[in-house]
């Protein structure tokens, strides 16, 4: 059970407007207090107009992928059902390289909608067009900006109304009352309640106590029994297992983890990245405008991407894609490689580069010269690859079929630079696919962890610490999940002492956490990245960009097995953070009950019998 994703495509509304009518007005003032970083790298839309249109995608209705990965051992096999999930662009495009695209085919049949962004909408950014920039048609989106704004003005005054008549001035009995500690049969009363709205009202009023919870909490009532109520029904309305919900919960403060669980509902824009080895961005923007296509540039940070609002035409299918002049990609894509910054004449490696969104955009920064090793373990999606390297015009890729953990050793390094953009869980991606939001178990984070740390010291080796113009390596997911991205890296960090974090250069995305619950990472961490789809409407994303300072790796370790070690490393990297890091003291004693409740959790993940804690 559960919300129902909305089946739109496009541009998510607001979440003002994804809320309904006002009814969740704390969310909306915390809203108001976030700091500049927040505001979305692609604007959301003020209004979806309730114009029906024509598919967007309409060839593009096939479901994604779901090829098996052809695996050395158990162990890759496993990790690799998650490789599915992947990136935002990759499973629609694996399915017809050549006449379907689109992530979201289901999604097809949509409202328009219009951006709220005045003045990126009269003044497009074309920066890296020569020419006139003001010959793209606006007019078109100006008329119906306008129309939206009234309805939006509209809505706001009914939300304010419907503010006033359902929210109490204090919170009385939110919570299920008492009986036998709150329980039924072992489960909150509450989860007896099936009425969605009712809950949705609850998670609402909840949240308004925990905000302020001296004033509004009912008295005897713990701040626990809230939030566990909270999870409760956050994982009942949006249809999680209560496992994951608790898992993504604890990210943010209350307020945010109910945002993000709502942005989830929601698709993200739809844009599209210009092959510059075939054409210039402002020249497809006209090309497109004179089929009919509503777009425009999808922020100052790019300077290829295009935001498409709606279309005559099915996107997938026009002769500009056709003939390859852009790929349909989810602008997170983006971010890694203009991380990696490849250079012309550079030797690259993209470990997991299937079907190609990621690597065809570094062929196009470096001009077709130098050459890339476009890898990717599962053979099936190499078709896909290698279709989209044709398409758009790529001559400097070579396509291999290697589990990336063969690469330095059985395959080949001394690259100058190599990106790893990792098969995840995918949690970053959910309104996608709305599976995630129950089929990943605690057995599956740890499967995936290990096979990301695997694969970016395998990343790390691959690339020549003395390349005169690189050495750099980019580690991406399009998960959010600790366990996924600075877990990883930290490990790496442990593991490959002659690895340093450096700037991702990206301008735009929040610091990767240093600390996270009982867990303490290196400082460095905060140079990394993180993208989420209710602060920066675009998919949930990590980023990270390792320099490598030396092609000699100085022992950490007595020569024992890295797999077999790797338990106990997580164990010590959650208090021990880097030998490194001189800046952080620890308490033993304290550090002592971290690691031995740590240590019980994970034999009780394992199936092992736990005896009591003392
Ligand atoms: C997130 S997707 C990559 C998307 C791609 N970078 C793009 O931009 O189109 C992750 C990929 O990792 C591949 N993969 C899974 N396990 C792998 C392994 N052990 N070695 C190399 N690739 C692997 C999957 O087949 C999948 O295509």
């Amino acid at each position: 059970m559960g919300r129902k994703q909305k089946s739109k495509q496009g541009v998510p509304p607001t979440l003002e407007e994804v809320r309904g009518a006002g009814k969740k007005p704390e969310m909306k003032a915390e809203k108001k207090r976030k700091p500049a970083e927040e505001t979305a790298a692609l604007q959301p839309r003020k209004k979806q107009i309730s114009q029906e249109k024509k598919s967007l995608f309409e060839e593009s209705e096939s479901e994604p992928e779901n090829d098996d990965v052809e695996a050395a051992s158990d162990e890759f096999e496993q990790a690799d059902e998650f490789s599915e999930v992947e990136d935002d662009d990759d499973a629609a495009e694996a399915q017809d390289e050549f006449v379907q695209d689109g992530e979201d085919k289901e999604e097809s049949e949509e409202d328009s909608v219009f951006d709220s962004d005045e003045e990126s909408r009269a003044k497009p950014m074309f920066s890296d067009d020569s020419g006139d920039e003001d010959d793209l048609e606006v007019a078109n989106l100006e008329a119906m900006s306008r129309k939206i704004d009234e309805e939006a003005e509209k809505e706001e005054m009914e939300a304010e109304e419907e503010l006033h008549t359902n929210i109490h001035p204090t919170a009385p009995a939110i919570l299920p009352p008492t009986v036998d500690g709150g329980m039924v049969d072992g489960q909150p009363i509450s989860a007896f309640t099936q009425d969605l709205s009712q809950i949705q009202l609850r998670i609402q009023e909840i949240n308004r106590v925990l905000n302020d919870f001296k004033n509004l909490c009912e008295p005897g009532r713990s701040r626990a029994e809230y939030v566990d109520q909270l999870l409760n029904d956050i994982s009942v309305y949006y249809g999680y297992s209560k496992f994951l919900a608790e898992k993504l919960f604890e990210l943010f403060p209350v307020s945010e983890a109910i945002e993000f669980f709502e942005a989830n509902e929601l698709p993200r824009p739809v844009t599209i990245r210009t092959n510059t080895l075939k054409t210039q961005r402002r020249e497809l923007a006209q090309a497109l405008i004179n089929r009919g296509v509503n777009l425009e540039p999808i922020g100052k940070w790019s300077k290829v991407g295009l935001q498409v609002f709606e279309s005559q035409v099915p996107i997938g299918a026009t002769p500009e894609y056709l003939a390859g002049h852009y790929m349909l990609q989810a602008a997170s894509s983006f971010l890694p490689v203009m991380a990696l910054a490849p250079q012309p004449s550079e030797r690259i490696l993209d470990m997991s580069s299937a079907p190609g969104g990621k690597v065809t955009y570094v062929a196009a920064l470096q001009k077709n010269t130098g050459v890339i090793f476009a890898n990717d373990a599962n053979k099936a999606r190499t078709k896909a690859l290698s279709a989209n390297i044709h398409r758009l015009g790529v001559r400097n890729a070579i396509v291999c079929n290697y589990d990336g953990r063969k690469f330095p050793n059985d395959v080949l390094g001394g690259f100058d630079r190599v990106l790893l953009d990792a098969p995840c869980s995918g949690t970053g991606v959910i309104y996608k696919d709305q599976s995630v939001k129950t089929n990943k178990s605690e057995r599956d984070f740890d499967t995936l962890s290990h096979l990301q740390r695997q694969l970016l010291l395998s990343a790390i080796d691959s690339v020549n610490a003395d390349s005169k113009t690189g050495g750099y390596i980019v580690y991406s997911t399009c998960s959010i999940t600790v366990d996924e991205d600075e877990a990883v890296i930290q490990y790496a960090l442990k593991k490959r002492p002659n690895v340093k974090l450096v700037s991702t250069g990206l301008e735009f995305g929040r610091e990767g956490f240093v600390r996270y619950r009982e867990k303490r990472f290196h400082p460095s961490l905060k140079l990394t990245r993180r993208y989420y789809p209710h602060v920066h409407n675009i998919d949930g994303f990590f980023v990270a960009k390792l320099k490598k300072m030396s092609d000699k790796i100085p022992q950490t370790t007595d020569g024992a097995d890295e797999a077999e070690e790797e338990h106990e490393d997580a164990e010590e990297e959650s208090v021990n953070a880097s030998s490194e890091n001189d800046n952080l003291t620890f308490n033993d004693e304290a550090d002592k009950a971290i690691i031995e409740e740590n240590r019980r959790k994970w034999l009780k993940s394992k199936g092992y019998k736990v005896s009591k804690k003392n």
